[in-house]
């Protein structure tokens, strides 16, 4: 299979590894510009330029927005009618994703000093919030439950799901995994269309707080123009794993965790860290022997070819540094002692520790949230959560003593600033004696 090889001590090998994972710095300026249109036309025309756009780029033929609106007896229907397996394991795997992200929740605090002043925190959910599932070249029901079941567990008031049906066809387990998750409305909506809806609000799409969610270009785009007038989650890149193997996994299943990212996206990327040379040439071997019995093996030679490599360490600690370099979306540890080896992680959206823990049961159903940070930006950002869905208020509530002692600080301060409204404001409250 075409790939790039790496060897760290080779001198040109930073440079390369650069080149190799460098995403964000490529922003298209030709996708910014349709973009900006988009959400202009949404802004301006609402319910019309969703009908439109729909039409145009899901391949649609409708003629209001009401066909663009799925209410919730067609979830619970779809949730009626999808085979018990499927429903067993949706309902499993939002028990599990239920279970983590409960232990997320941040709760209000205060404390109270002697003289009575009181300081806290207040946290509240989102009053509304928009979740983007992807929908254009594959059907995500695991992605229902890792947006909606975090800002159902924060107490968020009202879930707006939005999902794209190319050519009308939405997938049953979408529906069925919005019907358990709890989401209160549901439009087939997608791409830069879609984030404008929920940003500006139209006749029929409310306008929420805070968009979030993984999506191709236009939605990650879309998503940045927005922010400011809504909050967003994070911008999502194309998916990436990164797996340190000791060489002694079995090679097929390390090919077959690369080919799971792989398979997401021809961007997707995919990269073999191992000390074991012989190792490497193993997993290649089986990568072609398994590629070809995959139904998406175009797109994974693809990713492999532009984006994936086989890079050879020294040892086990210059994988990590690399890892920490890199800052994977998900790092796999497929070496004995992973637990200890992942306390030198500093820079990864998921860990995934021991040759048993395939990416692949974090994608679905673990518990952990399956939306992460991407593009190296790791390094600053963090998976989506239940915090996301909640923000803080400050408390202050001073006691006549305790407002004499803060003014008497306050004072010079407003003062040295030459603000003499907030110092008189201040000292109003000192105590005469
Ligand atoms: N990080 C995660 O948790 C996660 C989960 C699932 C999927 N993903 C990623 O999300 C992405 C999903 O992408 P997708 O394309 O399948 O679905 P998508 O829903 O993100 O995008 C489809 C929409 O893109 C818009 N679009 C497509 N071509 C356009 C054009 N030429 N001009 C304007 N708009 C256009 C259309 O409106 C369409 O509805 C993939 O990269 C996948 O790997 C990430
Ligand atoms: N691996 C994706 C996030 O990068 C999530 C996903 C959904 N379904 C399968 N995988
Ligand atoms: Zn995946």
């Amino acid at each position: 299979m075409e790939t790039t090889w790496l060897n760290a001590q080779d001198a040109d090998f930073d440079a390369k590894l650069a080149a190799l994972t460098a995403w964000s710095e490529e922003r298209d300026e030709e996708v910014a510009h349709r973009v900006r249109g988009i959400l202009k036309g949404v802004a301006q025309r609402g319910d019309v330029a969703l009908v439109e756009y729909t039409n145009r780029f899901d391949r649609r033929d409708v003629s209001a927005m009401d066909e663009l609106v799925v209410d919730q007896a067609q979830l619970q229907a779809a949730l009626a009618r999808i085979p018990a397996e499927q429903r067993e394991a949706l309902e499993a795997a939002a028990d599990r994703v239920r279970r983590y992200h409960e232990k997320q929740k941040q709760d209000s605090w205060h404390y109270r000093e002697a003289d009575g002043t009181l300081l806290g925190q207040q946290v509240t959910p989102l009053d509304r919030a928009g979740i983007y599932v992807p929908g254009g070249k594959a059907a995500y029901p695991s992605s229902v439950l890792m947006n909606a079941l975090p800002a159902k567990v924060a107490g968020v008031g009202e879930i707006i799901m939005v999902s794209p049906a190319p050519e009308g066809i939405i997938n049953d387990m979408v529906l069925a995994a919005a019907a358990i998750a709890g989401v209160d409305k549901l439009f087939t909506l997608g791409g830069g269309q879609a984030v404008a809806a929920l940003a500006y609000g139209t006749e029929t799409v409310p306008a929420v707080d805070k968009i979030v969610g993984p999506g191709n270009i236009y939605v990650a785009e879309a998503k940045r123009q927005v922010f400011g007038k809504v909050g967003i989650d994070m911008i999502a890149g194309p998916s990436e794993i990164l797996v340190v193997c000791d060489g002694k996994t079995n090679p097929d299943w390390i090919a077959m965790d690369l080919f799971s990212q792989a398979e997401h996206d021809e961007e997707a990327q995919a990269i073999l860290v191992s000390p074991d040379a012989d190792f490497l040439k193993q997993v290649a071997q089986s990568m072609e022997t398994l590629a070809a019995t995959l139904e998406r093996e175009t797109i994974i030679r693809t990713s492999m070819k532009h984006r994936g490599a086989l890079i050879q360490v020294k040892d086990l600690d210059q994988a990590i540094e690399i890892a920490n370099r890199i800052a994977s979306e998900h790092l796999e540890l497929s070496i004995d002692d992973a637990e200890q080896w992942a306390k030198k992680v500093r820079h990864a959206g998921a860990i995934f520790l021991g040759r048993h823990t395939p990416e692949a049961l974090g994608d679905y159903c673990a518990g952990p949230n399956h939306v992460l940070p991407t593009s190296a930006t790791a390094r600053f950002s963090s998976p989506l959560g239940v915090y996301d869905f909640q923000k803080r208020s400050s408390l202050i509530g001073c006691s006549p003593e305790g407002a004499s002692s803060l003014a008497k600080i306050a004072s010079p301060l407003a003062r040295g600033e030459s603000l003499t409204a907030h110092a008189r404001s201040a000292e109003y409250r000192i105590k005469k004696r």
